[in-house]
């Protein structure tokens, strides 16, 4: 039975996430098995209309909802569509639910990007457009033959002079131009047209849906080059999730996504194993044993807070990591950091033992104690830092502890690297026995893989892969939908972050991450999946959305922030919320 805490919490099951290289092939074995394309697209196009049918009515519900206090059905308004669609086949699905929308009555309107007059000449045989089967748009050209044989209204984007929104007044937008074929800057026109496509939605406050993936976004990487995509309030995902609507760019672009599964996955395939999987929810923690001690959860020891000779003061990040890891419930917790800090650490965190981060031998005694080191968070950038970091890393290497890597920890790696310092390949043999983690944003992957930032954010799961392959140990790279790579019996698995939000992109939030993780792993009362690295950084991204959503109960007495002004200090009270609910009851 579930809790009252556990229903506090949403929780919703992992979801695989594909290439587009891997719907392909999960098509074309579906083909294979001697199944007819052009039928699967009928299929998705039904079903995708079925939904559009439901996303409207609910729409309009709600308006009425809020606008008379009241809401009846059936919903009396016109239901005019604007389909906008592409050469591939995305557009063939495009011009079905235009197709299939009109015999249900609705008022069409398709509009057409990139396409010739030849074209839209009616053929006497539907079929013979599907003779040549190395056409890779057979389908799609079907479909238009289907929709113009029924009369489906059309027009050219390219001919219509007034491209402003009152041309083209409709209830919904569809928007099938691109679908997982698109994988480059978009052409002008298209360009054009997808820009046209969201002002005008957005005029006529139309409920925008997208037709597989919203154009403009790379279904594989998540990309959006210079902005230009579909601006979608629900993507209807034929097939198998893309991987692309739920990292970087595509949280921005996608809305809700709703699958529209289709066909059965031959699961036993591996080309077919899913890219990465969409973690939303926490695993659930036992109550602690009554007979324990604060040494039953662990001894964190945090490594950073430097005061650079002359400069700037970063003692706040080893106070956040700190103060987070103590949310979590570690047993005991040293911060070795600069004795300029150590009045304010003990300020704000009394619980916390202190060390002179400058006492070596201090700091390496405490290595040995300690169940788990932190190291990096404001530790600073110069040569003495980066002395005292090799010295440090060395001697946790030594004693066989776990580690996290953060911040100017990982400055201080990527210029180890380059030196080709044996410490390097010390930690990747050390990772296969330890726990190892990083825990870079683009910036400082960019720096450990000797790139550039677009290069890591234009295909952040093959720089996370090359990362953990370069350096071993965990990873998660930071940023929308923060990736998490786990080395799992020798195999590399990535989960997708798929909590949290904008207000989180803010100085500290990293520091706050890194304590978690940290006070995560000292707890080894805790079974190893219960202290994973994807269990830290969701509980880290909920934490921020119990600020900024109204999760708490009203009578909670406790301030609620919205995304902007949500700030790092404000984390550690969510953690500990976050963990109350997640944690069985007696
Ligand atoms: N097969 C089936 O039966 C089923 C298919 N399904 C549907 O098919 C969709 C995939 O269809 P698709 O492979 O035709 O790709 P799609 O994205 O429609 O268009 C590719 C076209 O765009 C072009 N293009 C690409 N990038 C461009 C750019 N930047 N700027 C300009 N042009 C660009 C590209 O040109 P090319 O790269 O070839 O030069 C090509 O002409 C999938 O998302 C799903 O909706 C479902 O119905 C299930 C059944
Ligand atoms: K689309």
């Amino acid at each position: 039975m579930p809790t009252s805490n556990e229903l506090s919490l949403k929780t919703t099951m992992p979801v695989g996430l594909y290439s587009s290289k891997q719907l392909y092939v999960i098509e074309q074995a579906w083909f294979a098995q001697g199944n007819n394309s052009f039928a699967l697209m009928q299929q998705a196009a039904w079903q995708m209309v079925k939904h559009i049918e439901i996303l409207y009515e609910e729409k309009c519900l709600n308006e009425q909802l809020a606008k008379q206090g009241i809401a009846s059905r059936p919903v009396n308004r016109p239901c005019r569509v604007s389909v906008w669609v592409g050469k591939g086949n995305n557009g063939g699905d495009g011009w079905l639910v235009a197709y299939y929308l009109q015999q249900r009555g609705w008022q069409v309107q398709v509009i057409t990007v990139g396409f010739e007059k030849q074209d839209f000449v009616i053929k006497d045989n539907i079929e013979s457009s599907n003779e040549d089967n190395k056409n890779p748009i057979a389908d799609a050209t079907k479909a238009l033959q289907l929709a113009l044989s029924a009369d489906c209204k059309y027009r050219c984007f390219e001919n219509i002079d007034d491209r402003s929104m009152s041309a083209l007044p409709a209830d919904v937008y569809i928007d099938a131009i691109f679908g997982i074929g698109f994988n480059r800057a978009a052409s002008a026109i298209y360009q054009q047209a997808i820009c046209a496509f969201n002002e005008a939605a957005e005029h006529v406050k139309a409920l925008v849906i997208a037709v597989d993936i919203p154009s403009g976004l790379v279904a594989s990487t998540g990309q959006v080059f210079e902005r230009v995509a579909i601006a979608a309030d629900v993507t209807l995902c034929l097939i198998a999730r893309k991987f692309g609507l739920h990292t970087k760019d595509g949280l921005d672009y996608s809305g809700a996504v709703i699958d529209i599964p289709l066909i059965p996955h031959l699961a036993n395939d591996n080309a077919l194993i899913p890219i990465a999987t969409l973690i939303n929810s926490p695993n659930r923690l036992k109550p602690r044993r009554q007979n324990s001690h604060k040494g039953s959860y662990g001894h964190v020891l945090i490594i950073g807070g430097n005061h650079i000779d002359n400069s700037q003061g970063m003692g706040g990040a080893a106070i956040l990591s700190a103060s987070s890891a103590m949310a979590t419930g570690s047993g005991k917790i040293t911060v070795a950091c600069h004795k300029a800090y150590h009045g304010a650490l003990l300020t704000s965190l009394p619980d916390a033992m202190s060390m002179d981060l400058h006492d070596t031998q201090g700091v390496k005694r405490l290595i040995k104690e300690a169940s788990v080191i932190a190291i990096g968070m404001g530790l600073g950038r110069d040569e003495k830092a980066k002395l005292l970091f090799t010295e440090y890393l060395q001697a946790a290497v030594a004693e066989g502890k776990p580690i996290i890597i953060d911040a100017d920890g990982l400055y201080h790696l990527a210029s180890l690297h380059r030196e080709n310092h044996m410490l390097i390949a010390e930690l990747k043999t050390h990772s296969k026995t330890y726990q190892v983690c990083l825990t870079p944003h683009s910036g400082e992957a960019a720096r450990l893989l000797n790139k550039k930032v677009d290069e890591i954010e234009n295909d952040r799961l093959a720089a996370i892969t090359e990362g953990a392959a370069i350096y071993g140990g965990d990873w998660v790279l930071k940023g929308a939908g923060s990736l998490i790579l786990e080395q799992q019996s020798a195999q590399a698995h990535v989960y997708v972050c798929g909590v949290g939000n904008a207000g989180m992109a803010t100085a500290g939030m990293g520091d706050v991450l890194a304590g978690v993780i940290t006070g995560l792993w000292a707890q080894d009362d805790l079974k190893h999946e219960l202290r994973s690295l994807h269990q830290a950084v969701i509980i880290h991204g909920l934490a921020g959305d119990v600020l900024v959503n109204q999760t708490r109960n009203n009578d909670d007495n406790l301030l609620l922030v919205g995304q902007r002004g949500l700030q790092a200090q404000d984390m550690p009270a969510a953690i500990r919320h976050v963990m109350h609910l997640i944690t069985d009851s007696l």
